[in-house]
């Protein structure tokens, strides 16, 4: 079966807040989104609001939800007060818990395996207890997928910017194969498997045929396609490739 496609549309409200006014609208790209055929939207509030805002959560969510028997809400991010407290009111199908560096750009790394499995583990619990799935951002090793197990997630969010540049250095097949070995073992424990960052049109194809693949969340490449050829045509080339 394809992995579902799940559209990262930070990128819509970090040109929005260019301006500081509402244009482009981030739901008029969510209804975009959705009628082009993609079953997933997904974002990444950060503390600094640098592009998704509390308040468009909240609108995300209230557009998504006559919908939720097709189209899944995904919400990354670290687990601080604020956003534990956004997912526990808006109660999306997935939490995606990202460790966050102060000042990043954007993500630059999955979990630390050394990260308290209890602490981690009772959030995520807690989460899950809600009826939110809980998906781990983590490196593509074995060790790593082991922990997110131990921490009790359902999912793991394999980080693939390794994959990426690996794939830009002609190397893409080799490090798929690194991917996959984790992705066999996440399998194997009875965990789903979803995978972003930096995820393009070109290393892509290759990255579909990554073994038991659930879910992929690609934003940055996919509103930068979608300034050249449109968001609707952006969004069903990205489907394309993943029901080739
Ligand atoms: C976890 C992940 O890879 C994405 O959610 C990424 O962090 C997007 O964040 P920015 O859009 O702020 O780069
Ligand atoms: N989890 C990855 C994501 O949501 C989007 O990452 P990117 O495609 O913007 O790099």
């Amino acid at each position: 079966m394809a992995a579902r496609l799940s559209v990262n549309v930070n990128k819509v409200a970090t040109l929005r807040n260019a301006r500081g006014g509402d244009v482009p609208s981030v739901i008029a790209a969510v209804r975009t989104i959705v009628a082009a055929g993609a079953p997933g939207i997904t974002i990444h509030p950060r503390a600094d609001e640098r592009h998704i805002r509390a308040v468009d959560a909240r609108a995300i969510a209230a557009e998504l939800a006559p919908l939720r028997e097709q189209i899944e809400f995904n919400i990354e991010g670290d687990p601080r007060p604020d956003l534990l407290a956004m997912v526990e009111e808006l109660r999306p199908h997935q939490c995606t818990l990202v460790p966050v560096r102060p000042g990043e750009i954007t993500s630059q790394a999955g979990w630390p395996t050394d990260t308290s499995r209890a602490e981690l583990g009772a959030i995520t619990s807690r989460l899950h207890g809600l009826g939110v799935r809980v998906s781990l951002f983590i490196e593509a090793d074995l060790a790593a997928v082991r922990w997110a197990r131990d921490v009790g997630a359902q999912r793991i969010e394999l980080y693939t910017e390794p994959y990426a540049h690996a794939f830009a250095a002609g190397r893409g097949e080799a490090e798929l194969a690194r991917f996959a070995a984790a992705a066999e073992l996440a399998h194997d424990l009875g965990l789903g498997i979803n995978a972003g960052h930096d995820l393009d049109l070109d290393n892509l194809p290759l990255f579909s045929r990554l073994p038991h693949l659930d879910e992929v969340s690609i934003g940055h490449a996919l509103i930068s396609h979608a300034l050249f050829v449109g968001l609707d045509r952006a969004v069903r080339d990205y489907i394309a490739v993943l029901v080739e």
